[in-house]
């Protein structure tokens, strides 16, 4: 029988998905499989319309698969029904979406609150937690504003302050870097890396959708997708921005040294 520890964070059998009917289908995932460690930060990059958005939202159970399974941290969402599911998934997963997804009516205080009120975190705590998340962010001035009130670039902060504040086990980001210049993306991913750090709840993992080479040397490991598949090593020009960034560690798990 498997110690918890063993587990993997992640792991994807098979999985397939298309989108559409007839011509007008897409095959979107086509036979994935994906095992992750905990404490690993994963980078996933591959060109626009390889299948990115559609793997990770398959992973934080967001999307279900026509076929395959997928299990985070042991919980496996086709096993689950929506209501199971939706708790699960608030309890396991903080998600950044590539379109923030802020609720517009909410200050950024409040939409940062959110995933700790669903956890039936007190109120005032709740409050006090979201403030320090948005400190962290950059943000510590504006917790009062509503998000039309903000730029792109922060609004992309709070939803990583959301993400990261009620300690996911997982913690998925869709290109978080998208719309911030390099400074303040270099300080947000140092950010989002150290929620892959084991607590005292158990290991954790982070999965960041990326175009953004400068942000991959915070990687432990990069896997890169084209056409729906997961290529068996990232390309020679990928690793060369996450050697070129991280000279001093071994990124790649997989190097043609250690196929040797
Ligand atoms: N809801 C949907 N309906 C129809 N087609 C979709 C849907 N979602 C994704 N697709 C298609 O599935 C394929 C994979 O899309 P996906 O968004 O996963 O790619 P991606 O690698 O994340 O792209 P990008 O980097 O541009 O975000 C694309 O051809 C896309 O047009």
């Amino acid at each position: 029988m498997n110690e918890p520890s063993s587990q993997p964070a992640i792991r994807v059998e098979g999985v397939a998905k298309h989108f559409g009917h007839g011509r007008a289908a897409v095959r979107a995932l086509n036979g994935v499989d994906l095992t992750v460690e905990g404490g690993q930060v994963v980078m996933l990059v591959g060109p626009s319309g390889c299948g990115k958005t559609t793997l990770v939202s398959i992973i934080s159970g967001v999307l279900n698969p026509d076929a395959g399974q997928v299990e985070v941290f042991g919980t496996n969402w086709n096993k689950l029904g929506e209501d199971a599911r939706t708790r699960r998934r608030g309890e396991l997963v903080g998600f950044v979406f590539q379109d923030f997804n802020l609720l517009p009516t909410l200050t950024a205080a409040e939409n940062v609150m959110l995933p700790l009120l669903i956890r039936n975190t007190d109120r005032r705590e709740a409050r006090q937690r979201a403030n320090d998340m948005l400190d962290k962010v950059g943000l510590g001035e504006r917790v009062d504003a509503l998000p039309a009130e903000l730029s792109g670039g922060m609004q992309q902060r709070v939803a990583i302050a959301r993400a990261l504040v009620a300690r996911p086990r997982l913690v998925v980001c869709d290109e978080p870097t998208a719309s911030l210049d390099a400074k303040t993306g270099q300080r947000v991913l140092e950010l989002i890396c150290q929620a892959s750090q084991p607590d005292e709840l158990g290991p954790r993992c982070v999965l960041v959708v990326t175009h953004d080479n400068r942000v991959f040397h915070f990687a432990d490991r990069i896997e890169q997708m084209e056409d729906g598949q997961l290529l068996d090593a990232p390309e020679a020009d990928v690793l060369e921005h996450a050697r070129y960034y991280k000279p001093h560690e071994p990124t790649p798990k997989r190097t043609e040294d250690e196929d040797a």
